[in-house]
């Protein structure tokens, strides 16, 4: 059959677009889908008639191109001296390579985004239309019937043209739908899963199925909140452009300009990137030389090109450069890790109480440890996936030189192949290492709560219940880690087999080109060397894009939390507070945690300097959130707090907070030795004035009782010691502190009565000369306060002293009542019964104590055991 002859500048147009096609649809595809992620453009679920359509036509389209091929392979294999014309391989190979990623995805029922798509429609319906016309202007008259070349390429451009009316129709009829698929997201969550997999949260002891499966849901939804704020972000920024330039504010702390040390090693870094470029492609290219030289000239020693590929060789390991650009890294890692984690430090620490009270910890902790990954992902992109861009094309370019550029596409179908099989296995192995993350939490989870909960399991005696219920756990945690590996491991040996099958065929090819186009020796070895830089770049592809997605969700974490603001912090123009006589007035307050709960009602009091006010009133009152308010946790909703006449809002924090002195509800110690716990009230009190000041708290006996006095560690919480103990050390901090103003809350409800004693003379020693406010239940502890204030829900009901209030006969009158006398009487039976019918209804279990029989059933039961 003839060959296109045409007229000259016909044949010359129609070779050069078919030199061209492929790799400019390529580009089109490529920038205009990079184009739309970035623009948020949405994807589309294209209705099922036109889908149906386009499946049919793209399928064509591939099935033109490969029966082409196919026609000149068989020519080239009956006809001896026939060669199949380098531009039309060059044309279908090509055209093969772009149409099948894009037909995979059409046939693929997931929503698109459809632009690039026509875009590309466009451009293959003008290609293929033009060269088929070409084509046939080539032909002789007689022949052009009879072309088998030319009606494939007739039926293409039909179904070219045919594929861009079906995406015309598609793009102007087009409905929007959300994706619902991880993967169709790109980086983003999934919102659906989020509301849709609602955990229950297991009790404690909870069975292992329930449990398990919560904590998976739970690892799923891990990260969906702070994904919900990224594509929310991402929406307001308008593309990823605008989302990615957000994290520009950590740059100065990544990289400081003015850090020359940082600023050497990033060249150094620089200078590795573009010499690893080099020597990547002239070490194989060096041992190709010498192999030509030595097939040529058996008698000399290639000296100088032997020592010239030992030098690239060693200039690109870790005894050359590499090793300084490691150090480099390393540095640049430490110092970014440094200020970054400082950063984010400084900033929770500072965060007021609203947010520490109002957060899961464990994720703030997260945001904090995990404030490197913004170094990582700068690194990544960077350091590794651009350079690894670079790499590709030069192995392209490079592996054509060598040979010709049907190696190249060998080599681009693999890739593609390649990348494709490892972006599936990750994906298809991410639901099994979620499983296994949620079991390795449950089981790190047992032996926590275990542990804390030793004495509770004591005393139930469930220890061989809890070693079971670890054990299962463990065995579970393997299970699903054997499934993850499996199925991740899936990915590599189809990869690896891949990569082999790529490679002999590639070397097979390289030989037949030595053979008979008279490639050299050389190039085959310089090939096989330069293998592994085209695998390499490969494999960081294929698993980079999950990475990058966790890494940008970390990254996300902390830019949130150092977006939170603090609501408590120091208006402008914040003046020291200054205590004189520490007189506190309490003027009109308002406040509510929530605004659809009023907590405090118009709360007004005047204490002048050095009296004592107790709060006193029912449980939930409002009478800690009052020392809140004082200590500035919160600021009023309504009214004011001021201090010797300055409002607290107009004074500096630290200030305010080093004229207060707290002893809180709940004390906390620091797992340290007694006296570092002391000390953290004052950083540079001396031993004797710790001592002074336990004494003053009548813990000094207790204290030096103890093996180790007062180096002793308190233990995990404060565990080691009682809790009388442990209040009387919480107020030896505060006398330590020496405050001018002091709250105490509840300081006294755990100490017995002759402890209560000495304490009440500390408290004399320690209220001499200050304001002091103290929450008590035990009223018998502020009996000498000056001014004792009874609030109710919020309120300010009754105020005075002990006496007056007495005297007075109400809540307070009341409240005393029952302490004082309370105890002694014993409730009456119709309270009893009341108690035990409220709420409770019919009860479940039987209360009577076993009899002997009962003992007879739990030693059989313990028998069986
Ligand atoms: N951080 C918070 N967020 C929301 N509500 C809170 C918060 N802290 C306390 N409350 C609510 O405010 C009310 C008053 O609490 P507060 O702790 O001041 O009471 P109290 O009189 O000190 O009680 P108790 O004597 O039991 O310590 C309660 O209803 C409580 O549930």
């Amino acid at each position: 059959m003839a060959q296109p002859h045409g007229p000259a500048p016909q044949l010359t147009a129609m070779v050069v677009l078919e030199y061209i096609h492929a790799p400019i649809l390529a580009f089109c595809f490529m920038t205009s889908l990079v184009l739309a992620v970035c623009t948020l453009q949405k994807e589309i679920a294209l209705p099922l008639q036109r889908r149906r359509i386009a499946k049919v036509l793209v399928l064509t389209l591939l099935a033109g191109y490969c029966a082409e091929i196919l026609y000149y392979f068989s020519r080239s294999i009956s006809e001896k001296a026939f060669e199949a014309p380098h531009h039309v391989t060059f044309h279908c190979l090509g055209s093969i390579l772009v149409w099948i990623p894009l037909s995979a995805s059409i046939v693929n029922s997931k929503p698109l985004r459809w632009k690039p798509y026509f875009a590309t429609f466009v451009l293959q319906s003008i290609f293929e239309t033009t060269i088929c016309i070409l084509a046939g202007l080539a032909l002789p008259a007689e022949d052009v019937y009879r072309s088998v070349p030319l009606s494939l390429s007739s039926i293409r451009a039909f179904a070219s043209l045919g594929l861009l009316i079906n995406g015309f129709f598609i793009l102007i009829s087009r409905k929007t739908e959300k994706c619902t698929d991880e993967e169709g997201q790109s980086l983003l969550g999934n919102n659906t899963n989020s509301s849709t997999a609602q955990p229950d949260t297991p009790g404690y002891g909870s069975t292992e199925s329930s449990a398990s499966s919560t904590t998976i849901a739970e690892e799923r939804d891990r990260n969906q909140e702070v994904k919900d704020q990224q594509a929310k972000r991402l929406e307001e920024e308008g593309g990823w452009w605008g989302y990615l330039k957000g994290f520009a504010v950590f740059l100065p702390y990544l990289w400081p300009k003015d850090d020359w040390r940082i600023m050497a090693c990033l060249f150094i870094r620089l200078l590795e990137l573009v010499s690893t470029r080099f020597l990547n492609l002239l070490a194989p290219r060096q041992l190709g030389i010498i192999t030509d030289k030595l097939a040529t000239q058996t008698d000399v020693m290639p000296w100088g090109d032997i020592a010239l590929w030992g030098f690239y060789h060693w200039f690109n390991s870790y005894s050359g450069f590499r090793w300084l650009d490691s150090y480099a890294s390393v540095y640049i890692q430490r110092s970014a890790f440094r200020r970054i984690t400082m950063l984010a430090y400084d900033h929770l620490m500072n965060l007021s109480m609203d947010f520490h009270s109002g957060k899961d910890s464990g994720e703030v902790l997260k945001a904090v440890e995990q404030a490197s990954s913004l170094n990582s992902l700068v690194e990544l992109v960077l350091f590794e996936i651009g350079p690894v861009i670079i790499d590709i094309f030069v192995a392209i370019w490079y592996v054509t030189h060598l040979f010709d550029g049907y190696m190249a596409f060998i080599i681009l179908f693999m890739s593609l192949i390649y990348v494709w099989v490892g972006i599936s296995a990750t994906t298809w192995a991410q639901d099994k290492r979620r499983a296994y993350v949620a079991n390795q939490r449950t089981q790190n989870t047992t032996v926590n709560e275990t542990v804390h909960n030793w004495t509770t399991t004591a005393y139930f005696n469930n220890v061989a219940y809890e070693v079971d219920r670890y054990g299962t756990n463990i065995s579970t945690t393997i299970t699903s880690y054997f499934t993850y590996y499996f199925r991740s491991m899936l990915g590599h040996v189809f990869q690896s087999a891949l990569t082999n099958v790529g490679f002999i065929i590639c070397c097979t090819f390289a030989v037949s080109q030595i053979i008979y186009e008279g490639k050299s020796v050389g190039s085959l070895v310089a090939f096989i060397m330069f293998w592994t830089t085209i695998i390499s770049p490969l494999y960081l592809v294929s698993y980079s894009f999950k990475h990058v997605s966790s890494t940008l969700i970390d990254a996300e974490r902390l830019l949130q939390l150092l977006n939170t603001k603090p609501t408590v912090v120091d208006c402008e123009g914040a003046q020291d507070l200054i205590v004189k006589s520490g007189v506190v007035e309490i003027k009109d307050v308002n406040f509510h945690y929530d605004p659809r709960k009023q907590i405090i009602h118009n709360a007004s009091l005047t204490a002048a300097g050095g009296q004592t006010i107790a709060f006193v009133g029912e449980t939930g009152g409002g009478k800690s959130t009052m020392l809140k308010l004082l200590f500035r946790f919160y600021d009023v909703t309504g009214g004011s707090i001021s201090i010797d006449g300055q409002d607290l809002r107009s004074v500096t924090l630290s200030s305010l907070r080093n004229a207060l002195g707290v002893v809180p509800q709940d004390s906390t110690l620091f797992n340290q030795s007694i006296r570092q716990n002391v000390r953290y009230a004052r950083l540079d009190a001396t031993d004797a004035e710790i001592e002074d000041a336990c004494r003053a708290a009548a813990i000094h006996d207790d204290i030096v009782g103890f093996p180790d006095g007062y180096s002793s560690k308190i233990g995990e919480r404060g565990v080691k010691i009682s809790g009388g103990q442990l209040q009387r050390l919480a107020i030896a901090r505060v006398l330590l502190k020496n405050p001018k103003i002091v709250l105490l809350d509840e300081a006294t409800s755990a100490i017995d009565s002759g402890i209560e004693a000495q304490i009440q003379q500390a408290f004399k020693k320690l209220s001499k000369g200050r304001t002091t406010f103290v929450i008590a239940h035990r009223l018998s502890t502020i009996v000498d306060a000056d001014q004792i204030v009874v609030i109710d829900k919020g309120i300010i009901i009754e105020r005075g002293n002990h006496s007056d209030l007495l005297e007075h006969g109400g809540k307070y009158a009341e409240l005393w009542a029952k302490q004082t006398a309370g105890h002694l009487s014993q409730p009456d039976s119709k309270t009893a019964s009341t108690a035990n019918s409220d709420g409770q209804g019919e009860l479940l279990i039987d209360l009577t104590p076993p009899d002997d029989d009962d003992d007879d059933d739990d030693e059989a039961k313990a028998g069986s055991k």
